[in-house]
């Protein structure tokens, strides 16, 4: 089973796939495919190179990940789990403190680490690269270059952790979600887990099409009214004209429950369109952790 993830060895997306691994009991048959961006991830997806693909949705300091949402709504990728991974910054060089002047990151990473940044490096030069390990594997070129990125990561290039904790704010978290194929049944049956306890989210994408007075409201109105509970809520533009958008919309359930799928067939003719991203455990923070 090959897994793609965002690459080189060392990202964070490594670290939420290899727990995915784990939960699902599948060690011995994933292999790790690295890819250098997330578009990449979802491309190799869509062409066969992978079975499965590992991306970032949301983190807790700096909010959504843009191009997994473009991604998710544009193309064929279907989510199947979501794991939630511990993000631990901090700063990496094969300098010293004093010799860094080019702060290289994931735009996530560099997001996350602002106001540290303007505090310990007003100097400094920021620049983003495709994700926190490949900053790490720039940095082990240039003495007065640093890199945010994970302590796991150091020790995978060698570099010393020249200021743990960078991170705005002590808890971070961001939440992965694993997509396969929309058609790959066969896998997504394989994956299915038996435990009738085990609590399932459903991720859906829509777009109202008409502007009017309460068209959102009313969509959301059919959650309140079958108590179903949104787990999250996020608009994206829409890319046709300014002011326009879609909603991506989390509750919980599962799309085999009658109670779901009479909620979404009453929201399906109130809407210009509604895709369907997916039903999957949901990550139980008690039960899991990093
Ligand atoms: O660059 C990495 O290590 C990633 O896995 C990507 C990513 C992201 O896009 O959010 C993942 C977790 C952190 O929030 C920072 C970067």
């Amino acid at each position: 089973m090959i897994i793609g993830v965002l690459g080189p060895k060392g990202t964070y997306t490594e670290k939420a796939a290899r727990q995915w691994i784990e939960k699902k009991e599948l060690e011995n048959e994933a292999v790790l495919e690295y890819c250098a961006d997330i578009q990449d991830v979802f491309f190799l997806l869509e062409d066969g190179g992978c079975d499965i693909g590992v991306v970032p949705m949301e983190n807790s300091i700096e909010g959504s990940v843009g191009v997994t949402m473009d991604m998710l709504m544009e193309g064929e990728a279907h989510i199947i789990g979501e794991t939630v991974v511990t993000i631990e910054h901090c700063l990496l060089s094969r300098g010293k403190k004093e010799d860094i002047k080019i702060i290289l990151s994931h735009p996530q990473g560099i997001g996350q680490c602002r106001h540290s940044l303007k505090e310990h490096f007003p100097d400094a030069e920021l620049r983003t690269t495709g994700s926190t390990s490949h900053a790490a594997k720039l940095s082990t070129e240039f003495e007065e270059m640093a890199a945010i990125a994970s302590p796991d990561t150091a020790e995978v290039y060698g570099l010393n952790i020249v200021m743990p904790d960078i991170q705005d704010r002590k808890h971070n978290h961001t939440r992965f979600v694993v997509i396969t194929k929309l058609d790959d049944d066969e896998l997504k049956d394989k994956l299915k887990s038996d435990d009738p306890d085990i609590a399932y989210k459903t991720s859906i994408i829509v777009y109202l099409d008409r502007d009017r007075p309460g068209a959102l409201y009313s969509i959301l109105g059919e959650f309140a009214k079958s108590n179903i509970n949104l787990t999250r809520i996020e608009s994206r533009p829409s890319k046709k004209v300014l002011g326009d958008y879609v909603f991506y919309i989390d509750f919980e359930g599962n799309i085999s429950d009658a109670i779901i799928k009479d909620a979404i067939y009453n929201i399906e003719p109130q809407v210009g369109m509604l895709k369907m991203l997916g039903s999957y455990p949901e990550f139980d923070s008690h039960c899991e952790s990093n």
